[in-house]
């Protein structure tokens, strides 16, 4: 459930009076997501999301997301648009927490992608890539690797209770990856957490993407990793070469990888995989049980991890 931050009809009619979007007419809790409180909202000139921003987003990064996102959706790319208020300004606040209304995306995420949908998330990151080129601010990658082991150090403690042995295995990814991180491969901004929820289809065609909420500046092979690991596995974690050849295929109609990326990729995709898993365990470790945050499955990604461990070409990936 992700409603942290209830609303009431007199707040948003006062916050409404801010904006060019008419009277509400309804606006009601949305259950998925997890970091923010987000409502549907419908108004005499259509559909928004409004979004409370909780206290796990920096507010300093608001401004960055907010025109991250109308840069990108101005150069064509079909992700929400925040809606300017009378004083143009993106953000707000609304019973206490900054705020900001965005335009609805039209479509439904994939629990199940195809390899055609793959192949159009491929397309579609490298096409953002390419958009994102002149954004013109800047925000560094906070969970890099010097963020996973700040994370690593809040959790190794009771790790073997999750997994027995992983403080040794992720001991060792820590060391070849602190190791052999590149340090110069082609870099601009990213999505940094493109998973089938932040995508939305119209039947195969990609029809939006969302949650820029990670975007952040670092490699885009990087990225094309988080991708591979997101969309490329099986419900019973098994890898999907067929997926991870049409998402890099896709990717490279667009922007093709150099032979340094290619060859960064098993490297990134093993460290992407230990991204996801040290927050997924944070969380698993500090949340309470019954808190509103929904705690995802680190299970998950120590397969994904174990799995990238054994990749030592690109190949494995589908490039060929
Ligand atoms: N522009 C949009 N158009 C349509 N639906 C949206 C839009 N933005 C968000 N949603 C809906 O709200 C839900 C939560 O959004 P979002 O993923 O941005 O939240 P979050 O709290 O940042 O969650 P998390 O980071 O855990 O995915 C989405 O799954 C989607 O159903
Ligand atoms: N996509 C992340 C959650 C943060 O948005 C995960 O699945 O762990």
């Amino acid at each position: 459930m992700a409603v942290y931050t209830d609303v009431n009809e007199e707040q948003l009619a006062r916050f409404l009076e801010e904006y060019k979007i008419g009277h509400v007419r309804s606006y009601k809790g949305i259950a998925e997501g997890s970091e923010n409180s987000n409502f549907l909202l419908r108004t005499d000139t259509g559909s928004y999301i409004l979004t409370l921003y909780e206290k796990r987003v920096d507010q300093s990064d608001l401004p960055f997301f907010l025109c991250l996102m109308q840069h990108l959706a101005r150069k064509g790319i079909t992700c929400p648009l925040p809606v300017e208020r009378r004083d143009r300004q993106l953000i707000g606040e609304l019973a206490g927490r900054p705020a900001a209304i965005i335009t609805f995306l039209e479509g439904m995420w994939m629990r199940h992608p195809t390899v055609a949908q793959c192949g159009e998330v491929g397309r579609e990151l490298a096409e953002l890539h390419l958009a994102g080129a002149d954004f013109p601010m800047h925000r560094a990658n906070a969970l890099a690797v010097d963020g996973w082991r700040t994370l690593w150090d809040g959790s190794r403690d009771r790790a073997d209770s999750v997994v027995p042995g992983l403080v040794a295995e992720v001991e060792a990814d820590f060391a070849v990856l602190e190791r052999d991180w590149p340090q110069d491969l082609p870099g601009g901004i990213i999505h940094a957490d493109l998973f089938p929820d932040n995508v939305f289809f119209l039947g195969d065609r990609l029809s939006g993407l969302i949650d820029f909420y990670f975007a952040c500046e670092d490699f885009y092979a990087y990225d094309v990793a988080v991708c591979l690991n997101a969309w490329c596995f099986e419900p019973d974690f098994s890898f999907n070469a067929a997926k991870a050849a049409a998402l890099t295929a896709g990717y490279q109609s667009v922007r093709p990888l150099s032979a340094a990326e290619q060859q960064a990729l098993p490297l990134l995709a093993r460290g992407s995989a230990l991204r996801f898993m040290l927050t997924r365990l944070y969380d698993w470790l500090t949340i309470p049980d019954g808190a509103l945050v929904q705690k995802r499955d680190p299970l998950e990604y120590v397969a994904k991890l174990r799995f990238h461990r054994g990749v030592t070409t690109p190949e494995a990936y589908g490039i060929s």
